[in-house]
């Protein structure tokens, strides 16, 4: 740069006089599969140690020049290129790329045509990594400054939308902001069955979409099923109107030294970008006259920084999906900000699940800044995750010509002279929830108590303790299953106690309900029964275990499986296999949920107060979803049909278990320390109303 010119006029004499350069980028991810273990023919050294694989599967084994070929379609190419154990990132004449084994992400700037090359990029999958079926698309852009001079499909959105659609049957295309200021394009699909613990917005099977889990008749006895942690968060910084001062920071000096990688390591030490993440690897690159890109890895994380420093069209943009939360959230922005001195910007996050904080939390945590005012703040929800939509689906509408009982009868079987708390919440929640009658099958003296806290509740005092006189065992399971044909789901356990009589009843119960074909959920004390006699309930696809810490374990003891050598994670997959397709619900700092075919992540945010009974507000939750899941096959109401009697254990616990956590989380809000139970059971409705109604 010309220390006599104005950046203006040293724009138009390198450029010419009508030069403006599109800074806003052009964002493409494509995910071949959830994580890089889901990636045919991954190299994985050895199953048991804790480092990170090299991972230099997949994508990542085209070839340099094949990635050359291809970029020359999207008009851009390769400047220089780093790498670690997980991902190569390319750093390109108009932007970035990063190939991770199983996804890719091409982020490109000016007139690049990069939608052009996409046909291609599903070719090479396909050619060198045998990856024929894409998981899932995200492409995005911020509105263009010059639409004018892009070329097709990127003359307008309308255009890029029927590409896409072209490609990838059933995409979802949004707009997000204002369509007469500054806005967001964004189209994105996704697997149509998905096996995933959370948010990702979900369609009907595209072309080139499909999933990974196993069908049951096929499972692989040693080896785990595939978990599902879909947390995936991007955050984007779009500013423009950058000031002088930094905007000269961004031309090539001659009398300060070379432009290219050189001249990159001096604007990344003049701007302090080099501390944004100082234990970053950081490629950077001085453009000749001006601009400047570069790439930076943090383990498996990336960021990007592209600025375009003419002033006509100043523009600078900061990505990562290096994890924030809402205390560092501001930080980053602040640090960003400070560098780039712009007079408008912009921060988005997209977040496909809402991890350790509140998504809606996180959006009002991105306060004001010193020196700029707020216009708009949008929390913008794309598509409901996956198994909120299909449980939606067996939710009965309310309809006037329902009678009682239709929306669902649970029987509880528990409730002992120590116990009396546990039927009732159970009990109460499947009330609560919407079931239309609950029955709780327990001991005489646990009978009073019972009536006494619910009338709504419908108490049968059957069950007798060991030393009880008047009832033989026989009498007592004849007197439960005679409540069979008035029940759509049995729950075994809450408040049983380990007494020998109730434990014998409760036995020959569950095999009498197994004759019926009930749906049954077995906690606590049930649990206690099941680990001494597994054979009660193996290869009984109806059933419902949900043990917490303790009990998980047991029933792994039980079962022979051992944790030596197994992932802790892993240990529900192979425990579900164990019991031959039984679901396991394994409660804790998150819940995992799996059949032995496919497992369920629900790590939704929950109360810090950990009161005895909230895993008996649970099975009241579970059987609800169950009963409606029963009434759902029976053509209670119109539908189409379209979920199968199997994924219903999945999906119930999947529903009952986030609705559990959010009723923990909202009472906790209310009460901290001092909140209990059955503060959560008043959560109950508006924590559904939340989640589930539309
Ligand atoms: N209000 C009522 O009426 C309620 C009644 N209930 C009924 O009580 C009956 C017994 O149920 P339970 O859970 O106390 O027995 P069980 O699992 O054998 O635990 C034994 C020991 O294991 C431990 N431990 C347990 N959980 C743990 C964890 N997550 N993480 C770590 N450790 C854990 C803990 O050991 P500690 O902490 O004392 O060392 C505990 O003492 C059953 O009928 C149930 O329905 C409850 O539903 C609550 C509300
Ligand atoms: N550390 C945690 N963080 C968030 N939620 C938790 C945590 N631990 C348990 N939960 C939730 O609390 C509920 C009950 O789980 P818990 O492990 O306490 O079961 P439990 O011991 O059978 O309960 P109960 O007291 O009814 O016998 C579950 O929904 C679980 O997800």
């Amino acid at each position: 740069m010309s220390d006599n010119l104005t950046l203006d006029e040293v724009d138009i004499e390198v450029f010419g006089q009508n030069y403006v350069f599109e800074g806003p980028e052009k964002l493409l991810e494509i995910w071949f599969g959830p994580s890089p273990d889901t990636i045919p023919n991954s190299l994985f050294p050895n199953d048991n140690d804790d480092k990170p694989p090299p991972l230099k599967t997949g994508l990542r084994l085209v070839e340099r020049v094949i990635w050359n070929k291809f970029l020359e379609l999207v008009k851009c190419e390769v400047l220089n290129v780093i790498n670690n154990d997980y991902m190569d990132a390319y750093l390109l004449s108009e932007s970035s790329m990063f190939i991770y084994p199983h996804k890719i992400i091409l982020k490109t700037c000016g007139t690049t045509t990069l939608l052009v090359a996409l046909p291609r990029l599903l070719e090479i999958a396909s050619e060198y990594c045998h990856l024929h079926k894409v998981w899932r698309v995200f492409y995005s852009r911020k509105s263009f400054m010059f639409p004018e001079r892009q070329s097709h499909p990127h003359k307008n959105w309308n255009e890029e939308v029927k590409f896409l659609d072209q490609l990838f049957e059933n995409g979802a295309a949004y707009t997000v902001g204002k369509i007469n200021g500054d806005h967001w394009f964004l189209w994105l699909a996704s697997s149509p069955d998905e096996f995933l613990s959370h948010n990702s917005s979900r369609l009907k099977e595209p072309s080139h979409i499909d999933t990974f889990s196993y069908p049951l008749d096929e499972i692989d006895q040693k080896k785990p099923p595939i978990i599902i942690d879909l947390e995936d968060q991007t955050i984007e910084i779009l500013m423009t109107e950058l000031s002088t001062t930094t905007l000269s920071k961004f031309y090539h000096n001659p009398l300060e030294g070379e432009s290219g990688t050189e001249g990159g390591v001096r604007i990344d030490q003049k701007t302090g970008l080099c501390n944004l993440y100082p234990e970053a690897q950081l490629d950077s690159y001085l453009f000749k006259p001006c601009g400047y890109s570069a790439n930076g890895l943090v383990g498996d994380s990336y960021f990007n920084v592209h600025v375009t420093p003419e002033p006509i069209c100043s523009y600078a943009s900061f990505e990562t999906n290096i994890p924030v939360n809402s205390g560092s959230i501001m930080d980053i922005i602040r640090q960003v900000i400070a560098i780039f001195e712009p007079g408008k910007f912009s921060v988005t996050v997209f977040k496909t699940q809402e991890g350790d904080f509140d998504k809606k939390f996180l959006v009002e945590s991105i306060d004001v800044i010193d020196g700029f005012s707020r216009k708009d703040r949008i929390l913008y929800e794309l598509d409901a995750k996956p198994a909120i939509e299909k449980i939606r689906q067996l939710i009965p509408p309310l309809l006037p010509e329902f009678h009682k009982g239709q929306a669902g009868r649970i029987c509880v079987v528990g409730g002992s002279e120590e116990y009396t708390g546990a039927p009732y919440f159970s009990s109460f929640s499947a009330l609560k929830l919407g079931a239309d009658i609950a029955f709780v099958v327990c001991e005489p003296t646990a009978a009073l108590a019972i009536k006494n806290y619910a009338p709504d509740l419908m108490v049968h005092p059957y069950m007798r303790q060991s030393g009880d006189t008047g009832k033989s065992l026989e009498e007592v399971i004849n007197n439960v299953t005679g409540l069979f044909p008035r029940t759509h789901v049995l729950i075994v356990g809450p408040g049983l106690s380990r007494d020998k009589m109730m434990l014998e009843s409760a036995k020959g119960i569950i095999t009498k309900a197994k004759e019926k074909n009930l749906p049954l959920v077995i906690d606590a004390d049930g649990l206690f029964l099941i680990q001494n006699h597994p054979e009660i309930i193996k290869d009984y696809p109806k059933a419902i275990l949900t043990p917490n810490i303790v009990e998980f374990k047991r029933l792994c003891d039980a079962m022979n499986i051992k944790l030596e050598g197994n992932n802790k994670d892993d240990m529900i997959g192979l425990l579900g296999q164990a019991f031959g397709g039984v679901t396991i619900v394994q409660k804790g700092q998150y819940d995992l949920i799996s059949n032995g075919k496919e497992v369920f992540k629900v790590d939704d945010k929950g109360g810090l107060k950990r009161c005895g009974g909230q895993g008996d507000i649970l099975t009241g939750l579970i059987a609800t979803f169950l009963a409606w899941g029963s009434a759902y096959h029976d053509k209670l109401w119109q539908h189409d049909n379209s979920i199968s009697p199997t994924e219903i254990p999945m999906l119930a616990s999947y529903a009952a278990c986030t609705l559990m956590r959010e009723c923990s989380r909202s009472a906790f809000e209310k009460f901290g320390r001092a909140v209990q139970t059955s503060d959560m059971i008043n959560e109950i409705g508006p924590s559904f109303q939340k989640l589930y109604e539309r």
